[in-house]
């Protein structure tokens, strides 16, 4: 089975395309909900790092599956782990509850291929402090590649922006792999962020939050908003 994300292959890089929207890091079904139903929303993540303020414990987020159909709402589930157990990886994703696995910790090429072998998608996180980190990005054996900032002591949802200027045209020059920006993005900055990226997927957690772990709708429309004008 190929590890592959319909959503990012479909997404194919270059000034005039879209970015896929993921929204990030839910603490309550309800608040998933009314945010997948937003249009112009692709993916909803769900943060299986413990230390998380965005943490849902893998019984809770198998209960929200139960209740909640995300193929009605057209968006897919990507689990956020932090050097997590392989084991959690493939039966979260074995049982339905995530269709995508994003890896933010220090996960070696090996057990990337590991989980790709199973047929797992995977999107291999970043913290980036300069080019040296983007260029060494695609020894990771997928072809999906998260940017996020680097913050000593922290593996991600710190509201820090990455250096957009460092990854201009990187699409470009790496046509088979698919790149998604994170890292302090919000409503107001997202449209210069993408028109100096042209990512493939925008990924954001605190910059539509009203506190951590919720969403405000209002910003999410507006974030969403100020991508399609970018274009
Ligand atoms: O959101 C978290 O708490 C988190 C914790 C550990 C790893 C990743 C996490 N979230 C991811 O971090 C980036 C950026 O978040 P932000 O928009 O700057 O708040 C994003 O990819 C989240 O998926």
């Amino acid at each position: 089975m190929a590890a592959s994300i319909a959503l990012l292959d479909q997404a194919p890089v270059g000034n005039s395309n879209l970015p896929a929207v993921k929204i990030c890091g839910f603490t309550d079904l309800a608040n998933l909900r009314e945010i997948a139903a937003i249009d112009g929303v692709n993916a909803i993540g769900l943060n299986f790092f413990p230390k998380s303020k965005r943490y849902v414990t893998p019984a809770t987020a198998r209960e929200w599956t139960s209740a909640w159909d995300r193929k009605a709402d057209g968006v897919v589930t990507v689990g956020v782990f932090v050097n997590a157990e392989q084991r959690q990886i493939i039966e979260l994703f074995t049982s339905g509850v995530i269709d995508v696995a994003q890896l933010h910790g220090t996960e070696s090429a090996d057990e990337v291929s590991a989980l790709t072998a199973r047929g797992i998608p995977v999107i291999k996180a970043h913290g980036i402090r300069n080019a040296a980190d983007i260029n060494a990005m695609t020894q990771h054996p997928t072809a999906y590649h998260l940017v996020d900032a680097f913050a000593p002591g922290e593996w991600g949802g710190t509201g820090e922006t990455v250096d957009w200027s460092l990854l201009t045209n990187w699409g470009d020059s790496h046509p088979s792999h698919r790149l998604v920006l994170s890292g302090g993005l919000k409503p107001e900055n997202i449209a210069e962020a993408v028109l100096c990226v042209h990512p493939a997927m925008v990924d954001v957690a605190s910059g539509v939050e009203s506190a951590p772990g919720v969403k405000d709708a209002n910003r999410v429309k507006t974030f969403v908003t100020a991508i399609q004008k970018a274009h």
